[in-house]
């Protein structure tokens, strides 16, 4: 046993960890959300070092060691499964391998996200793969999105809601899930608004069969942010929700934002939203529950063998999860995602530096990695601007071995650059039009600052180099939600879009602008707004007027650079 772990067992507290114990409830829910592929920890993060294998023991031991046997566990997962970790991208398809190890954990309710809905591979994947498997056809819910068949039916994807009831409380439990308004599904998925539920058939035909006596929680849980100050979508849903069920305990969870954040909505209603990237597992306790006066527990867990251990009173990982562990390192192997390609001499930042500085990574992108776009469409000898959107970018780039996996970390989408050729005035006003604009899909704005409309004021500022870096998160609670304190990571902004420009002084009027096709609506409608208010007798451009420009990827143009080195 490891001493921190003999000094826990023996005295109940951890002295190395600094947490304390969670506040189990009559119901208790573990909860994961947005792990983009990273099922294999966290090479470079101490206090995220814990793998797929160490979660399945985890919440196996968690829940026989200290749920037992008369409160009841439920464990959950929102979605976006896909896009992040070379474990999920290297393989072919998307997800082959890693949807196999996901699948291991013995999740109670699931549910898709965006990144089983962008390609058509990836939802027939989800579709037939987990929705369908028998291990979870009655867990897997959601609420407003359908799958295509290949005849061109639609037909649910998984269930439209669950109802049952816990083995050791009975408690009566009626699930439903969520996907946020996305509008970018391939053709083999349809995503409703999250209302229009409300209105049809099988909606109705359930609250009249599961009404308000007949359930004691509502579980709401879905791939759609818990804080949302822009569309409100949640609150939209709860609205409905309590008008049919004014009594019921509601509990929400949340995903998307990749934040970790806990709302309460009224007194029997609150929402966790438990991060992103396999860094946090979402703990939280419902007490009191027919009282009328329930009581809620949040915590989040970091993602790290300490933590499981501590929190489990287990160090030794379970059979299952050992097997699954050593399988996770021979896929790591077989993918080579451990090749060392390159090294990174400095660690670059997406917001715990300023944009300005040469260890952000937006800066080394636009600076130094851009450049190196070659066309094989088209000449070069014109002036260009080379737009991106910050949120094709996924985590920050460490010191020390790039290897293959890091590709898929930094910037795992295959995007395909597109260009238009414009009037050099109209180019130069692009990226400020949609930088001052709202945000452009996720910008990849600090965690801080996506909640900051619910909490203008922060938490105290932890700074203790003993303690590893990590968040400090402020939530409707308060601030002692992280289970274990962080040295407070600094957060500066990060605008929508960031561009890099090649000005030559021979050319002419006209500029190539150059951006990911993922893009061009917002390239469109930008060009197209500035060209109404700066140019006289001005046309639209359109879809028609946008070429592909080729090249390689950002993913290629970053691994060429650190290869190269300077
Ligand atoms: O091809 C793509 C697909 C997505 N993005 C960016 O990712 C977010 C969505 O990711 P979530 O994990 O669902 O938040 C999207 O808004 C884009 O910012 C991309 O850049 N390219
Ligand atoms: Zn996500
Ligand atoms: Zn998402």
């Amino acid at each position: 046993i490891p001493t921190f772990l003999q000094n826990v067992l023996q005295n109940g507290i951890s002295k190395e960890l600094n947490t304390r114990e969670l506040e189990i409830g009559e119901l208790n829910f573990l909860h994961t959300t947005d792990t983009h592929g990273w099922l294999g920890s966290h090479i470079n993060q101490a206090n995220y070092d814990a793998d797929w294998g160490d979660f399945v023991s985890f919440a196996s031991s968690f829940k026989r060691q200290k749920v037992g046997k008369s409160r009841d566990l439920i464990l959950i997962d929102t979605g976006d499964k896909h896009d992040g970790n070379g474990l999920s991208d290297a393989t072919v398809p998307n997800g082959r391998i890693s949807t196999e190890i996901f699948n291991e954990q013995d999740y109670d309710l699931l549910t898709l996200g965006n990144h089983e809905l962008y390609t058509a591979e990836n939802t027939i994947l989800e579709y037939y793969s987990t929705a369908l498997s028998q291990k979870f056809k009655d867990a897997y819910v959601s609420s407003n999105v359908e799958f295509v068949t290949d005849d061109g039916d639609l037909v649910p994807f998984g269930s439209k809601y669950r109802y049952f009831e816990t083995h050791n409380q009975n408690i009566r439990i009626l699930a439903l899930s969520f996907m946020f308004n996305f509008q970018r599904t391939n053709p083999r998925a349809r995503v409703s608004p999250a209302t229009s539920i409300f209105q049809q058939d099988w909606f109705k035909q359930m609250v009249k069969q599961y009404p308000q006596d007949k359930v004691d929680v509502i579980v709401i849980f879905g791939h759609m942010p818990i804080t949302d100050p822009e569309a409100h979508e949640i609150n939209h849903v709860h609205t409905t929700l309590r008008k049919l069920y004014p009594e019921t305990v509601i509990q929400y969870f949340g995903g998307h934002s990749h934040i970790r954040d806990f709302a309460v909505f009224d007194e029997r209603a609150t929402g966790l939203q438990s991060g992103r990237f396999s860094e946090t597992v979402g703990f939280l306790s419902i007490d009191k529950i027919k009282s009328g006066a329930p009581e809620f527990k949040r915590r989040y867990i970091d993602f790290g063998k300490h933590s499981f251990a501590y929190h489990s009173g287990v160090s030794r990982q379970t059979k299952k999860g050992q097997d699954l562990s050593l399988k996770i390192a021979s896929v790591r192997q077989e993918l080579n995602l451990n090749e060392v390609i390159g090294h990174v001499p400095t660690s670059y930042y997406m917001y715990s530096k300023p944009i300005t500085s040469k260890h952000n990574i937006y800066n080394l992108l636009v600076t130094k990695v851009l450049p190196r776009l070659k066309s094989d469409q088209t000449d070069e000898t014109k002036s260009r601007f080379i737009i991106i959107n910050t949120g094709s970018i996924r985590y920050d780039l460490y010191k020390g071995n790039f290897t293959k996996d890091t590709e898929f970390i930094v910037s795992p989408f295959p995007n395909d650059w597109n260009f238009v050729e414009v009037p050099l005035s109209l180019a130069e006003g692009v990226a400020d039009y949609l930088n001052e604009g709202p945000v452009l899909y996720t910008s990849m704005a600090p965690p801080g600052a996506r909640s900051r409309k619910r909490h203008p004021e922060s938490c105290p500022f932890i700074h203790d180099p003993k303690l590893s870096k990590g968040y400090t998160t402020r939530d409707d609670f308060g601030c002692d939600g992280d289970d274990v304190p962080h040295n407070t990571e600094l957060y500066f902004t990060v605008p929508n879009v960031v561009q890099s420009v090649e000005l030559k002084p021979t050319d002419g009027v006209n500029v190539h602008l150059v951006f990911y096709s993922f893009i061009q609506k917002d390239i469109l409608k930008a060009l197209n707004e500035l060209g109404e208010t700066r140019l006289s007798g001005f046309e639209h451009f359109t879809d028609r007027d946008c070429k592909r420009y080729g090249g390689a990827s950002t993913k290629e143009l970053l691994k060429e650079y650190i290869r190269d080195g300077e």
